[in-house]
Formats: structure tokens, sequence, C-alpha cells
């Protein structure tokens, strides 16, 4: 599979100054030789000016090429890339080029996945670099550039690093069946788990973030009519440059709107189908607004604070109470004094603004509640992880109670490899080898 040579283009196809077809594999500069006259002495790393040439040997375009030399290359083979002019068609036809020349289509995502393959990175930096281009927030980004840069993936491996002594302990036993685990060997391997399993729980801790960081804190905005929603919204959107995402909807298609609050990605969920008279359509509605609220994150209750609290308040699930923020809108018409008491409501107006910085604070405290924020703890795990991270804590917790019970060393050592396994699952990992290594050489078992 991997001694073929793939090409793609590589930027977003439509009129831009300038497009980039990447081209990795063995017989990269081979194929350049035939789609462009290179220069004698093409240097790895630095741009030389070419001509792509078409089958009649006339100019297609006029272009930087660059020859990185495998394995310093992105993917770890030999790449190279043609920087031409912006155009669809002309970038079109200078890929057919390099495909009739001797390269083939790539799949989506092949490159990074030859980057992974041939070690340049590890799954959770391969993720990274998707995580990276989805990013719709400053805290998104930095989480990112944190995954990208390897923090998950070594700790991942430091956790691994601890077990693996633990393994060849417990191996050790196996083959000298006459020998218990003393207890104080017992307790030195149960608190080096325990290390493990802690490190593992504060992982799982930031799956949470993670999932809004990579969509969005799932935001709905309900009130009764003409209290001020589409307003707020606007005013909401006005916030932070807005990022329009469409994203496809089975039925219809929905236009979702991402908004950052604090580095913090909001995906605002539209619930406008409320509004509509007709019964059949209200009811659709208002089952969709409550599915939504079930998976809320986060839920902007606005009333109209300058009339009394005599109208129908929403009825939230317990668990969502924590998470709503009231807005008493029209705070310009005065606030009525019904609302004295309402802890933590917010005075708000989408005529003059006030409120707003009161608004995104209490969004980014509701938010935080979920778990730390990017700010003070960068790494955010996705859901593979998290199910990996969960697997390793269930294995560990198991090792270390058959450890307790003093069952056989080849059932605990069993637990304990498949706790090794899901780390090394995090990090598409599969490497039976090292752990060979350490159980014959450091452990002395002629002892
Ligand atoms: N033009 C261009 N820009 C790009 C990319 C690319 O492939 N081409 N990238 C692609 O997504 C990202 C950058 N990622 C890259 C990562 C490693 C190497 C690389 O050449 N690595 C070598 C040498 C390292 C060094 O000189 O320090 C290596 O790892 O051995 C290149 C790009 C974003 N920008
Ligand atoms: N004085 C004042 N008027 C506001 C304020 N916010 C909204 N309004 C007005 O209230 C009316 C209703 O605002 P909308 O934003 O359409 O309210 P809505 O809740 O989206 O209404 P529906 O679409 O019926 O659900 C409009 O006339 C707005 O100009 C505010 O802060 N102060």
């Amino acid at each position: 599979m991997l001694n073929d040579t793939i090409a793609a283009i590589s930027t977003a196809l439509g009129e831009a100054a300038i497009s980039v077809v990447r081209i990795s594999g063995p017989q990269a500069l081979q194929t350049a030789s035939r789609v462009a006259r290179l220069p004698a002495n093409i240097r790895p790393r630095q741009a030389h000016l070419v001509q792509i040439l078409d089958a009649e040997g006339g100019a297609l375009d006029h272009g930087l090429m660059i020859y990185f030399k495998g394995p310093a290359s992105y993917t770890g083979e030999d790449v190279i890339e043609f920087h031409g002019h912006g155009g669809v068609l002309v970038t079109q036809r200078v890929l057919e080029r390099w495909l009739s020349c001797g390269a083939r289509a790539a799949e989506p995502g092949e490159f990074t996945q030859r980057a992974f393959l041939n070690g340049k990175m590890d799954l959770t930096q391969a993720e990274a670099v998707m995580d990276l281009i989805h990013a719709q927030s400053t805290l998104a980004l930095r989480a990112a550039n944190e995954q990208l840069g390897g923090v998950i993936g070594r700790e991942a491996a430091a956790m691994q690093q601890e077990i693996i002594p633990v393994l060849a302990h417990i191996e050790a036993y196996i083959d000298f069946p006459e020998e218990d685990i003393s207890p104080e060997t017992g307790e030195n391997l149960k608190r080096r788990m325990d290390g493990v399993l802690g490190r593992a729980q504060k992982l799982i801790a930031t799956s949470e973030q993670g999932r809004i960081l990579r969509h969005g804190a799932r935001t709905v905005i309900s009130g009764s009519p003409n209290v001020g929603k589409s307003s707020l919204l606007n005013v909401l959107l006005g916030f932070e440059r807005a990022i329009v995402s469409p994203t496809a909807g089975t039925t219809r298609d929905t236009i979702e709107e991402v908004i950052q609050v604090h580095g913090i990605p909001l995906r605002l969920v539209d619930t406008a189908g409320l509004r509509d008279s007709d019964d059949d359509v209200e009811r659709v509605g208002i089952q969709r607004t409550e599915r939504e609220l079930e998976r809320a994150d986060l839920v902007i209750e606005v009333v109209d604070g300058s009339l009394g609290a005599s109208a129908a308040r929403l009825q939230l699930p317990p668990a969502l109470v924590s998470r709503r923020i009231l807005i008493l809108n029209k705070s310009d018409l005065g606030i009525h004094a019904d609302w004295a008491g309402e802890q933590g409501a917010i005075p708000f107006s989408c005529l003059t603004g006030e409120g707003t910085e009161a608004l995104r604070d209490a969004i980014r405290a509701v938010i935080a509640t979920a778990g730390p924020l990017a700010t003070d703890h960068p790494i955010a795990i996705n859901a593979r992880h998290k199910a990996a991270f969960e697997r390793c804590a269930e294995r560990l917790v198991a090792a270390r109670a058959a450890l307790a019970r003093n069952e056989a060393p080849e059932f605990i050592a069993l637990e304990i490899r498949e706790a090794l396994q899901a780390l090394g699952d995090v990090i598409g990992q599969v490497d039976v080898e090292r752990i060979l290594d350490v159980i014959f050489s450091t452990f002395c078992i002629g002892k």
C-alpha cells in the first residue's frame, strides 16, 4: 500500500491566489520529472520556479515546486508540493497531470495516515490535525495545538511506562509459582497502579471540555413570544465573529451558528420551529425543543424584565437548572419589582447593550462547571480517547482487586496487559516487543 505514490489538491477548490497540489511516495520525484522540467540540481526544501507541462509539452501552469526528501517530510516519504495559480480548472488540470504520470488520487486523510504509519506522529496527533482545522474558537485551537504537540500521546506513553514494570514484576511470578508476591511488593505494585488510575481519571475528566471545544456547547435560547429572543441572538452574533457552519440535516438543512464567548465555542441551536402556528408543525417544534433541551449544555432563558413575572416560565429538567441563565431583557424600560428575588438573573438590554459582559461571564461560568476549561488545562481528550482511558481504568481496577485477592499472577497480568493495550490504542500502538524487552533485560529472572 505504502509503495505507491499519492497526489491530491491540498487547498480548497475555488478561485484563490495560490493552490497547492501535494504528492507523496517513492515515485514523487520521478513523477515530477515527467510533469515539469526540473532544474538539474533540485535541492530538498528549496522552492524552485517551474512550469507544469501538459501531455503535448505545452504550458499548464507556472509555479513553485518544493521537494521534501523522505523521511524529513510531513508524511515521512518523498513529498513534492506544487504551489500554482489558484484557479479551479488550472489546479484540476495540474492534478490530472500528476495522476497520468504515475501518481494515484489520494484518499481523504491519506497524507496524514501515511505520516502516522511512517511514525511521524501518533494517532492523537493525527486526530489533532483535523481538530486544528475544525477549531472554531481560540480555546479549541489551543487544545488542538497542544494535542498536535503530543501532550496526550506523551501522557498515555508515560502511563504505559509506569505500568510496564508492574507487568514485568507480575510476569516474573508466573515463572516462579512457588514464590508468593510479598505484601510489600504487592503494596508497591498497587501504588503504581493507583498512580496511573489517577492519571486516567484526570484525563477522562477533560472529555466533557473536549466535546464542548470540538463541537461547541449546545446553547438553546428560549422564552415566550416577543421577549426579544431574536434580538438577543443578534447581540450574541455580534459578540465575536460568527462562523456560519451549514450542517446537513436529514430532513432539512439547519444552519447552526457558532459563536465564541471567552474563547469557548457555542453552538446556538435554532428553535425557530416553535413559532409556527400550524398545529402539527408546532408539535414537532416543541418536541424538537424538548429534545434540544435534553442535550443542551446551556439554556439562555429570556423574559421581558419590564413586565411582571406572571408569564409562563420554562420548565427545565433538574439537571439543567444549574445550566440556565435567566435574562431579564428590555431593562431599558425598567425592571419590574417581581424579579427582585431572582438569584443570578441578568438585567439585559438588546437596545443599550446593558448586561452584555455579565452574560459573557455567566456563560463562561456555566460551561466551566462541565470540567476544567482549557485555559488552565490545555488537555481536552476526545470520545475515542475517553473510551480507551476508561477501559484502561477498568482493567487497572480489576488488576488491583485481583492482586488484593491474591489471585494467580497469570490472571493479574492479563488485566494489566489489557490496560496497557488500551493506552496503546490511544496512541495507535501495538507493541509487545517493548514489554518483552523490559521483562528480559531490566528484570533479572535468574536471581
Ligand atoms: N506547504 C505546506 N504547509 C503546511 C503543511 C504542508 O504539508 N505543506 N502541513 C501539513 O499538514 C502543515 C505543516 N506540517 C508539517 C509538518 C512537518 C513537516 C516536515 O517537513 N517535517 C520534517 C522536517 C522537520 C524539520 O525540518 O524540522 C520531519 O518531520 O522530518 C512539514 C509540514 C501546515 N502547513
Ligand atoms: N425596549 C426594548 N425592546 C426590545 C429589546 N429587545 C427586543 N426588543 C423589542 O421587542 C420586540 C420583540 O423582539 P424579538 O427579538 O423579535 O423577540 P422574539 O422573542 O424573538 O419574538 P418572537 O419572534 O415572537 O418569538 C421587538 O420589537 C424588539 O425591538 C430591548 O432590550 N429593549
